[in-house]
């Protein structure tokens, strides 16, 4: 890890969204409380890549776009270079917006289907004010740089496959030239071959602009190779934070452990020994009693039902590896589990690395959408 002082802290961020029913409800004063995120804490360094992990409904979203304050938290602070980002006024928090940008996850919906995609990469410059006189220059050189040719400027979204829309979603995100970017399961939507061709332009990227990356996804194999460091979410609370290889190589949380083992095996005899979880997420409207993981876990413990471990208290949960399990000390360092012998690995460096050739090609509309499946 680096030894400057990160740029983004996050301290005790709690995000709660209050939900009712109907007009009886609001009436009664029956309104429920979503506890989307749970009192969460975590840096990131400048030029790192911090990926954040859990099952769809543990938070991750709401944590992003906390941090964005496109919802603003319900308590807790975000500060941003040095600045409280609560502390904000709405116009500061604009102007703010320029440094952070964020990629969604389905391009398809993220992109103004009523807008040429020369326009939709051009509206963030308009709205800050930046590159007059020069936008369309602008426009052209980011869709060079995200593998796109700049003739295709005039075409509407519907035009391109789903990894040339994500391609639009990014330079999009890039046209303002921000530090920081959050990409939020930006390969999710995407069809398995497409995924590593995204993966690779924004590493190609992230040099490029000298980035600092919050990478959401539910995929574990995803993460591996694209963070330095891992926070894994369980319903609203962070319950693990290490760098990459450790959470890998010795996952101490039994939620890692099972998100690990829900990671696609080929060997039908290894498949066997795989414990996948069972169960869903619990409601955050009325989460668990104590840990909030025990009732999906295999290890836990009458004590499990009343102590509610706090990451924060653990040793090591700013600067190494943390887990908030009262028996994380009990498991065995080392999970067996082995990515390099799955085929859930898609993204082992052999695949992974320049997988589309050595830098960003411009794609045909036609030929990159032969190559994606009835899934887009
Ligand atoms: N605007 C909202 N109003 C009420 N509840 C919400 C709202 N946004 C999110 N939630 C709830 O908060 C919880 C966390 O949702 P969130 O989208 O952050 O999870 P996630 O981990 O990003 O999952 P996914 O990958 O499915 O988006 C979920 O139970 C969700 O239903």
């Amino acid at each position: 890890m680096s030894e400057q002082d990160p740029i983004l802290e996050v301290e005790n961020l709690t995000k709660h969204f209050v939900q009712n029913d109907g007009v009886l409800d609001r009436l009664l004063g029956a309104d429920k409380t979503v506890k989307a995120v749970q009192d969460i804490s975590f840096d990131i360094d400048p030029g790192e890549t911090v990926g954040l992990v859990g099952e769809s409904g543990s938070g991750k979203s709401t944590t992003a776009r906390s941090i964005l304050h496109l919802d603003r938290p319900t308590s807790g602070t975000v500060t941003y270079d040095g600045t409280d980002l609560t502390e904000l006024s709405s116009k500061e928090l604009k102007r703010f917006r320029k440094r952070i940008q964020i990629v969604f996850q389905d391009p398809a919906s993220s992109l103004n289907r009523r807008k040429s995609v020369g326009q939709i990469i051009r509206q963030p410059m308009k709205v800050h004010g930046l590159y007059k006189g020069e936008r369309t220059e602008r426009v052209e050189e980011l869709m060079e740089q995200v593998g796109l040719s700049p003739e295709y400027s005039n075409r509407y979204p519907h035009e391109f496959s789903g990894g040339q829309r994500q391609r639009v979603g990014i330079a999009r995100a890039l046209a303002v030239e921000p530090e920081f970017l959050v990409c939020d399961e930006p390969v999710s939507a995407l069809d398995v071959s497409i995924q590593a061709q995204i993966l690779n332009l924004l590493e190609e990227l992230q040099v490029e602009y000298d980035l600092t990356i919050l990478f959401i996804a539910h995929d574990l194999s995803v993460i591996r190779h694209v963070c330095d460091r891992v926070a894994v979410m369980y319903l609203g609370e962070i319950v693990e934070v290490a760098e990459t290889e450790q959470l890998f190589s010795s996952p101490q949380h039994p939620y890692t452990r099972a998100l690990l083992e829900a990671i696609p095996e080929p060997d039908p005899e290894l498949a066997r020994q795989r414990k996948p979880l069972s169960g869903e997420v619990p409601s955050p409207i009325d989460p668990p009693s104590g840990c909030s993981f025990h009732p999906r876990c295999p290890n836990a413990t009458e004590e499990c039902r009343s102590v509610d471990p706090d990451l924060t208290q653990v040793e090591g949960a700013t600067d190494g590896h943390a887990a908030a399990c009262i028996h994380a000390e009990t498991f065995e360092p080392d999970s067996g589990i082995t990515l390099e012998s799955s085929m859930g690995d898609r993204y082992a460096p052999e695949n992974f690395l320049h997988a589309d050739g050595p830098g960003p090609r411009s794609v045909e509309p036609a030929e990159e959408l032969e190559n994606t499946e009835a899934s887009e």
